[in-house]
């Protein structure tokens, strides 16, 4: 297997009207891959396929080798996920919701203690483990859902939308630590609708009604478009794809 991740010719109907219309993508093993768009321009939908959580109307998926219709099992232990709802128990403490979410994975006795020690030193996260997540700031929740997300250590992780509503500063750390997961292998498809995020990313997909407007590596993306930043390249494509409408 060479990819994480192959999409082809992705289609999700709900009646006639078409929420994902014809992806067709990869992406590399480690790779940070960003999924952006508008709000409803088809992220979720597609996050949800790959997933294994929501039927495909039509076109291929493998995740971790795996195939989305045959093999959804399999795909669901191979990855982490990260819903645009927030996942955590919050009244349970960080502790809590890591040994809690491990042994939903199936992890229990000594190696629980250890993977959770060990999430525990790599997100630095000493000195709130035994906080009640409800009382912590939302770009900690974020972090620890992160954490949580890897307990069973996945080769993939997909984030839908995780730094909505976080401020500025939890916005950077949460992307620093990203680029930390990735850079030890782990393949990220991260979706967000903050265009800025782009550029933290190694290759995009933007989604614009959902379709395809654009896709590659951001610095090409800017440069074939002739555009400053991501924000600029999306308001254009966005003017685009919205004539385009048939
Ligand atoms: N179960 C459903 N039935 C009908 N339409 C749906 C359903 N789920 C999503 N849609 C529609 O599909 C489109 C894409 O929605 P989706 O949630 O994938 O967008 P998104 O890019 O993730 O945006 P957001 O960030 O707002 O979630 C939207 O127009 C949405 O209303």
């Amino acid at each position: 297997m060479t990819n994480a991740i192959e999409v082809e010719n992705l289609v999700k109907r709900f009646g006639s009207f078409i929420a994902v219309n014809h992806l067709t993508f990869s992406v590399g093993k480690g790779e940070i891959f960003g999924l952006l768009g508008a709000n409803g321009a088809g992220k979720t939908t597609t996050i949800r396929m790959l997933c294994g959580l929501l039927s495909p109307t039509s076109g291929k998926i493998s995740v971790a080798g795996y195939d989305a219709y045959t093999q959804p099992e399999q795909i669901r232990a191979s990855i982490g996920y990260i819903s645009q709802k927030f996942s955590l128990y919050s009244d349970l403490t960080v502790w809590e919701n890591i040994r809690f979410f491990g042994g939903i994975y199936g992890l229990w006795g000594k190696e629980l203690r250890i993977r959770a020690l060990e999430l525990v030193e790599e997100f630095k996260m000493h000195d709130f483990k035994d906080t009640k997540v409800e009382s912590l700031p939302v770009g900690w929740r974020q972090r620890i859902s992160l954490a949580v997300s890897l307990v069973h250590k996945p080769p993939i992780i997909f984030l839908d939308e995780p730094t909505s509503g976080v401020d500025p500063v939890g916005r950077r750390m949460f992307w620093e630590t990203i680029h930390q997961i990735s850079s030890m292998g782990t393949t990220v498809l991260v979706t967000t609708h903050y265009m800025d995020e782009a550029e933290y990313c190694h290759t995009v997909l933007v989604m614009v009604d959902g379709r395809i407007e654009a896709q590659g590596v951001p610095a090409q993306l800017k440069s074939t478009h002739g555009v400053e930043s991501m924000n600029d390249l999306f308001l254009l494509l966005s003017r685009n794809g919205k004539l385009n409408i048939e």
